[in-house]
């Protein structure tokens, strides 16, 4: 498997909803977008299954036994809040028996000059070990986000397999966690944009997912 794997490369129904997510129009309408990524979240999953390792059982039908083929990984999707919180839900539509947790990070206060700084708040995580972890976040600008919170999950466990989802990604971030990144990965996204803003916003981009999917932060 590569380290990266860029979705929309396979011309799909998912550059529609990409489509829709980054139109400026089509952004006014926030249940729209939050629907959006809660589909690319379910088209990412169905990506990410067939990496998975896979039981044979036998399910009874009402006419005789069927032999079938599932998922064999427990798997546990943790959201980084807000803005992977429509994407989660759509991963989780699709891992249905999957935990979830929850990390909060946000980027500091910006300071003329400097680099992006991010600060992590509330976390609730189960116990990771010897499981699967799809780590969701939509946007990869810097990559600072993914790789703090993963430092900060790795403090209390360690999952024995590290998927990140995305759905945009800058390639300043994907450079910097592919150097920073304190255990191997796979990286799924819908998209690799050109690059980031002086801001270190991703460009094009979409915006600021957080902001588009819940409104504007005080
Ligand atoms: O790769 P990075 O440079 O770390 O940036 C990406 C992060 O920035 C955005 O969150 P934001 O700080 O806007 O918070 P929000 O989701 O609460 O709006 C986005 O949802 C990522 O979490």
């Amino acid at each position: 498997m590569k380290p990266t794997i860029v979705l929309n490369e396979t011309p799909s129904v998912l550059n529609n909803y990409l489509a829709e997510i980054r139109s400026v129009e089509i952004q006014k309408d926030s249940m729209r977008f939050r629907q959006n990524l809660r589909r690319i979240g379910w088209i990412t999953a169905q990506e990410i299954s067939k990496a998975m390792a896979f039981e044979q059982k036998t399910v009874t039908t009402p006419l005789a036994e069927a032999h079938v083929h599932t998922v064999a990984e427990d798997v546990v999707i943790i959201s980084i809040l807000r803005a992977a919180i429509p994407f989660g839900e759509g991963l989780l539509d699709v891992f249905d028996k999957a935990e979830s947790g929850f990390v909060g990070a946000w980027r500091e206060e910006e300071i003329e000059g400097e680099e992006v700084r991010v600060s992590l708040g509330y976390t609730a995580l189960p116990d990771l070990t010897g499981k699967t972890l799809i780590l969701a976040d939509p946007m990869l600008a810097t990559g600072k986000s993914l790789v703090k919170t993963v430092n900060q999950i790795l403090k209390s466990s360690t999952p024995s397999k590290l998927h990140l989802a995305t759905v945009i990604s800058a390639p300043e971030g994907i450079s910097y966690i592919s150097k920073n990144m304190p255990m191997a990965f796979q990286l799924w996204t819908s998209a690799i944009d050109e690059k980031l803003n002086e801001k270190a916003y991703i460009v094009p981009g979409l915006g600021d997912a957080g902001d588009l999917a819940f409104g504007q932060k005080k």
